[in-house]
């Protein structure tokens, strides 16, 4: 789903209103009609029901709203900071909403109000031009501590849609319902707690329009291409599997190389090779009988560059170190390596100490940074606006993917595109996660051929098994483990 700027949805809204055509004041009905229909689905007419309106035209949506509400005897108060005059529509609707006589326009907002409440935000919607100060800024704050349902109409008021938010008085919905696109500033982390759940409401706005639309930004869904991709023919054989090489862990940390290739096994690999030191061999035996065993030189850490001439991927990072051996491995694999590389953790960690590294970095190579490996690499950064403009200009100029994860993980192609992912949730925060990812990634390489779709789509079933493991066991007794048991599911829910 793509992701649009604010000048963007104005030209889909103004091009709307001359072409199909339609007047603005009955795109706002139809608009409302979508926020009524959601809120009724949800909540009975025994909540009692504040709007608080400011004076453009998110305003004239809650004023809407009020009075589609009121006519199905929801008991509705409206409350106007901004006084009663302002746009056209909202000053028609206005007029609309008084003749109907139900509604009450309260001076101010009661002091206590009931839980049983639901506060709608149509205060500022994509016309917010500064942050909100004064006698506003004290009734979000107020409204803020409520123990209501707080809805925001288009974009909780106070915060930018495409650029970070200056101030933190911003209004604290539990739900966000937004018009036809997302907004950019719904996929920053330190925005969720003022968006709540988002969703976005279809209004109609000219879809050929907006198909049109350049954008960089979108929210992943999967197509029926990838599907096909994924398909395997019926006749497979071992090799058309494909064949990946786990590169991780060393002497007393083999487990994120256990759970790496694991997870890759489970994702439908041909082979699997986990390259380990003599002292480990017996471990990952016993762990992954399945996993052909490559013998590191090395004692405790991993350092030798052996053969991989039949490798269609190899995985490097995960816990492996920062010894001198293994950054003379992870180099000569930069220089030499022919296949595709996955590239995670203390691997990202060592390119960022030795930059001399990042001008070997292979094209399409995936790179798998936290926001803390990923800041070694490019620098700090205060807002995930500045994360993704750093994020843009690294893969840009190293013609690499980089998949920064957190939540709605941003996978970057080398073109600058980003995507975002929707799967997942906080239970996946736990050691042992990434390693999975990698895994993953490294499985569906072989099938997929691309390094940007593959890591969208690996992304998206990493969390997709996290979201399945929270349903059946809980946030917080989901394990790694029991991901990498829920990949079937997650393979199976998307095959569908
Ligand atoms: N696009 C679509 O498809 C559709 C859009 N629709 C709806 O329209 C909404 C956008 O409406 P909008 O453009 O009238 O802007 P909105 O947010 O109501 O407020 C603008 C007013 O606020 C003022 N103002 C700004 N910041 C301020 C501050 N800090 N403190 C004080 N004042 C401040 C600003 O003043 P100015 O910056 O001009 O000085 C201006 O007067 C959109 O979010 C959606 O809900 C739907 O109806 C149908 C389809
Ligand atoms: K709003």
């Amino acid at each position: 789903m793509k992701i649009l700027n604010i000048q963007q949805i104005r030209e889909a809204d103004q091009y709307t209103i001359e072409n199909e055509p339609i007047k603005s004041i009955d795109l706002m009905e139809r608009a409302s009609y979508e926020l009524f229909t959601w809120i009724t689905e949800r909540f009975n007419n025994d909540f009692s029901v504040y709007v608080l309106a400011g004076s453009g035209n998110n305003g004239g949506d809650g004023l809407v709203v009020a009075r589609l509400l009121s006519e199905s005897d929801y008991k509705v108060q409206v409350i106007l900071p901004l006084g009663k005059n302002g746009s056209d529509d909202f000053e028609e609707n206005l007029k609309r909403l008084k003749k109907i006589n139900t509604v009450l326009i309260l001076e101010e907002l009661p002091e206590q109000i009931s839980e049983k409440s639901i506060i709608i935000d149509a205060i500022f919607g994509s016309g917010l031009s500064r942050p909100i100060e004064g006698r506003l800024a004290d009734l979000i704050k107020k409204v803020n501590n409520f123990e209501a349902n707080k809805i925001a109409i288009d974009m909780p008021s106070g915060l930018f849609a495409d650029k970070a938010s200056p101030s933190e008085i911003i209004f604290k919905a539990d739900y966000t319902l937004s018009f036809q696109v997302p907004k950019l500033a719904f996929m920053m982390a330190e925005n969720q707690e003022y968006i709540g759940e988002f969703e976005i409401l279809d209004i109609k706005l000219d879809k050929e329009y907006i198909n049109n639309c350049l954008s960089d930004y979108s929210i992943y869904e999967v197509d029926s291409v990838i599907k096909n991709r994924l398909k395997l023919k019926s006749i497979a054989h071992k090799g058309n599997r494909g064949r990946a090489t786990i590169i991780a862990g060393g002497y007393a940390r083999m487990g994120a190389a256990i759970l790496a290739a694991r997870a890759c096994l489970h994702s439908g690999i041909g082979l699997i090779s986990v390259q380990t030191c003599p002292h480990c061999i017996d471990i990952v035996q016993n762990q992954i009988p399945e996993a052909l065993i490559l013998t590191d030189e090395n004692e405790y850490v991993l350092g030798s560059y052996l053969d991989y001439s039949k490798q269609d991927v190899i995985v490097f990072g995960p816990a492996i170190g920062f010894a001198h051996k293994t950054l003379v491995l992870l180099e000569n694999l930069l220089k030499d390596y022919q296949g595709q590389l996955i590239l995670d953790a203390d691997a990202i960690t060592l390119l960022a100490e030795n930059r001399e590294l990042l001008n070997l970095l292979p094209e399409g190579t995936i790179l798998t940074p936290h926001h803390g490996e990923f800041k070694r690499l490019v620098g700090k950064y205060s807002n995930n606006f500045e994360a993704i403009m750093q994020l843009k200009s690294f893969c840009m100029h190293h013609k690499v993917v980089v998949v920064l994860k957190g939540k709605f993980s941003a996978v970057c192609n080398a073109d600058g595109k980003i995507s975002f992912n929707p799967t997942g949730n906080a239970g996946m925060a736990k050691g042992g996660s990434g390693d999975l990812l990698c895994g993953i990634l490294a499985a569906i390489y072989p099938r997929i051929k691309n390094s940007y779709e593959t890591a969208k789509l690996a992304v998206y079933l990493h969390g997709l098994s996290g979201d399945i493991s929270k349903e059946e066991k809980g946030e917080n007794f989901m394990t790694p483990s029991i991901m990498i048991e829920k990949l079937q599911s997650a393979f199976k829910k998307i095959e569908n």
